[in-house]
Parts: C-alpha cells; sequence; structure tokens
C-alpha cells in the first residue's frame, strides 16, 4: 500500500519560449499524493540544474496554479532566495530539501498557508522560492521562513527577503523591496 500525503501536489514546468505567451509557457507536468509516486515523479524528470536557462519546475498544492494571478496567491508573497553564481550543483539539494518540506507538511500549524515552491534556473542567478497565502500574515511568514532557511542549512549570512506578489508585479527596479528578512 502506497504512503498518502496530506495533500495532492502538482508539478508544473516553464520554459522560456519567447514566441509565446508566459501563461502558454507553463505546463502541468503531473500530480500525485502519495509519497511513492513523489519520488517515481521525481526520479523521472531532469534535474532542475540541468534544466535551460529561463525555465522554471513549481509544485504547488492542487488547485493552485503558480502564477500571481490565483485566487490563492493574490494576496500572498515569497520567501526567496537568489542562490549564489556559481552554487548550480547545490540547487537539486536545496530543491529537493524544500520539496521534502512542502509534501511532509513540516511547517506544522502554518502548512495550510503554504501554497507551493518555486525553483528558477536563471544566468543571472537561480532562485528559489516559497509561495505564502497571506503576505500580511507576519507569524506565519516569519515560522514558515526560518524553518525554510534552517531546513536548507543557509549560512546565517546569507539573507532571505519575503516580497508580496503585488510588490512584484509591480515592481519598476530591478528589485523588489521585502516586507521582511531573515
Ligand atoms: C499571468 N501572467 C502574465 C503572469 N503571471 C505570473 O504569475 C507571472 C508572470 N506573468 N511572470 C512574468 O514573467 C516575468 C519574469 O518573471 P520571473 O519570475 O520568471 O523572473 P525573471 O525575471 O525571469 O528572473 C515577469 O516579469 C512577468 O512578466 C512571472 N510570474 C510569476
Amino acid at each position: 500500500k502506497k504512503h498518502p500525503l496530506q495533500n495532492k501536489w502538482a508539478l508544473w514546468f516553464f520554459k522560456n519560449d519567447k514566441t509565446k505567451s508566459w501563461k502558454d509557457n507553463l505546463r502541468l507536468v503531473t500530480s500525485f499524493d502519495t509519497v511513492e509516486d513523489f519520488w517515481g515523479t521525481y526520479n523521472h524528470i531532469q534535474a532542475a540544474s540541468k534544466l535551460q536557462s529561463g525555465c522554471d519546475y513549481s509544485l504547488f498544492k492542487e488547485g493552485i496554479e503558480p502564477m500571481w494571478e490565483d485566487e490563492r496567491n493574490r494576496q500572498g508573497g515569497r520567501w526567496l532566495l537568489n542562490t549564489q553564481k556559481n552554487s548550480r550543483q547545490d540547487l537539486d539539494r536545496l530543491w529537493v530539501e524544500t520539496l521534502m518540506l512542502l509534501i511532509g507538511e513540516q511547517f506544522g500549524e502554518y502548512s495550510d498557508s503554504v501554497c507551493g515552491a518555486v525553483v528558477q534556473i536563471r544566468t543571472k542567478g537561480d532562485k528559489l522560492a516559497i509561495w505564502t497565502s497571506n503576505a500580511s500574515d507576519q507569524d506565519t511568514n516569519l515560522s514558515i521562513g526560518r524553518k525554510f532557511k534552517e531546513r536548507l542549512g543557509l549560512p546565517r549570512k546569507l539573507v532571505i527577503g519575503y516580497q508580496a506578489h503585488e510588490d512584484t508585479m509591480s515592481k519598476t527596479g530591478s528589485t523588489t523591496k521585502s516586507v521582511f528578512s531573515l
């Protein structure tokens, strides 16, 4: 008998085809709700570190699309880790640790506020984020951020910031202000 997960999760893949709209580049790969089917999927797909620049993987709870506009994301935000430029070999470990946090509901009472996670392969530096549903819920977001940073074993000096999606959407310059940082 397979070991059921508390939630059903959907894995999405984004490929940066400039000839198509952003939404058309986003594809649902598969959904799963058991530990065995998670590993089956993870072991079957290309490692994040091997993707072309401009590609993303997203893992979101069933029913939540990995985009700002989804009802469950609109008032939310993300904890964003900008990885060091030449640390792509570590990216796969960071991504699988993040996936385990999500499917293992490791945020305790705050797990219901987690929408999903995104890993983004970019020449300017890869990004890893956990999206939560309410940017103004400070206690929940700080607790999730602490667990995220702790589980990834990030050095204390490596700062992660929490950005509201509405700030990211309307960003003017190259950086978005963080609501808070850890
Ligand atoms: C429904 N809809 C259009 C829409 N809905 C979305 O939810 C959404 C977008 N568009 N995104 C678009 O991709 C660009 C790069 O973001 P990036 O996070 O890949 O970052 P980079 O600049 O490629 O590092 C964003 O600037 C935005 O244009 C991003 N995004 C999340």
